[in-house]
């Protein structure tokens, strides 16, 4: 109840901010952690530093961000991108799943669920320029887009690495890597957990394209030209096509599967395989 309260204060926040950089001549609009350009292509950039982890209040003003530009006529594609230097996404935010009680669990889940229904069945054209490391939750929001452009790092990896941290990724993440890599790739890739370099996404289809790190920014805006020039109507029901079944295969269970994420979650087990992999994250800074 109190969530739905901060999130309509939030979206009226947003076009009240909107509104205001509107008039002031520079067309975006922000909230506190993602902040979109409407000028030329959209362009919306994930800003929640240090590393772009899709806590509550994330995942929130995101939802909120790209309903604004669905309902937004003039904006036909968007490209997807982080302003934390080196980091794409650290994916889901583990302090939301860790140490917290069912009720969080849940009402968590659901905006995980709603955050990729919205992107994974956008009508928009929407291009991911992968600026950084792309794990697990990182990786999901780049499957979602209809094209990837990645940085050509090698520290920087992508991939579904759920398997590491001791939990599983449910089956509509495994749905979207099969659609994207195949049934034998993603298999093997979500069982060892890995995380791809660019070369090696590239290899396997996690990404379409690799280009210096300079470039990511221009590519994705000259793939967005070439996307922009097929027919909306065409484009938008070849891509609902394509795409329908694996996102109503989540809408006919989504309750089920929030109850199942949240018994999952709560496990003595898990929280433990958490912990571990948290008091690593913190180890490695040594
Ligand atoms: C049916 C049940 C289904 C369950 C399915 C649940 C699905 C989950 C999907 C997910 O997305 S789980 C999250 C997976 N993410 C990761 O494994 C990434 C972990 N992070 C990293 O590998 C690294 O942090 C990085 C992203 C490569 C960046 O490395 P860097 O050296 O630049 O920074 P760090 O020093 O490691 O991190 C800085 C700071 O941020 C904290 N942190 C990192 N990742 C997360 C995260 N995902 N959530 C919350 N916090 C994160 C890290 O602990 C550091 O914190 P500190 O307080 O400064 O020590």
């Amino acid at each position: 109840m109190a969530l739905a309260a901060a999130r309509r204060l939030l979206l009226h926040a947003g076009s009240r901010l909107g509104r205001r950089e509107a008039v002031d001549g520079a067309r975006r609009f922000a909230n506190k952690r993602v902040l979109v350009e409407t000028e030329g292509p959209a362009v919306m950039k994930l800003r929640n530093p240090p590393v772009n982890s899709l806590s509550l209040e994330c995942l929130t003003e995101f939802t909120i961000s790209l309903e604004k530009l669905e309902n937004d006529k003039s904006i036909r594609g968007v490209i997807l991108t982080s302003e934390c230097p080196g980091i794409f996404s650290a994916g889901l935010d583990l302090l939301e799943m860790y140490g917290r009680n069912p009720a969080h669990y849940a009402e968590y889940w659901k905006n995980v669920q709603e955050l990729w229904l919205r992107l994974y069945t956008s009508n928009m054209i929407l291009v991911s320029a992968i600026n950084g490391a792309s794990p697990a939750g990182g990786c999901l929001l780049a499957l979602c887009c209809d094209y990837r452009v990645m940085a050509d790092n090698p520290k920087y990896t992508i991939g579904l690495n759920e398997s590491l941290l001791g939990i599983v990724a449910p089956f509509w993440f495994k749905d979207m890597y099969v659609n994207t890599i195949g049934h034998r790739e993603a298999e093997r890739a979500l069982q060892l957990g890995t995380l791809f370099s660019p070369a090696e996404a590239l290899k396997v289809g996690v990404v379409d394209e690799v280009v210096p790190e300079d470039q990511v920014h221009s590519k994705a805006r000259s793939v967005m030209t070439k996307w922009l020039a097929i027919p909306d109507h065409s484009r938008q029901l070849t891509k609902n096509m394509m795409r329908k079944a694996t996102a109503d295969n989540l809408i006919k269970q989504r309750e089920a599967d929030i109850q199942n994420f949240t018994s999952f979650i709560s496990k003595d087990s898990i929280q433990k395989s958490l912990h571990m992999y948290l008091e690593k994250l913190k180890q490695k800074k040594g």
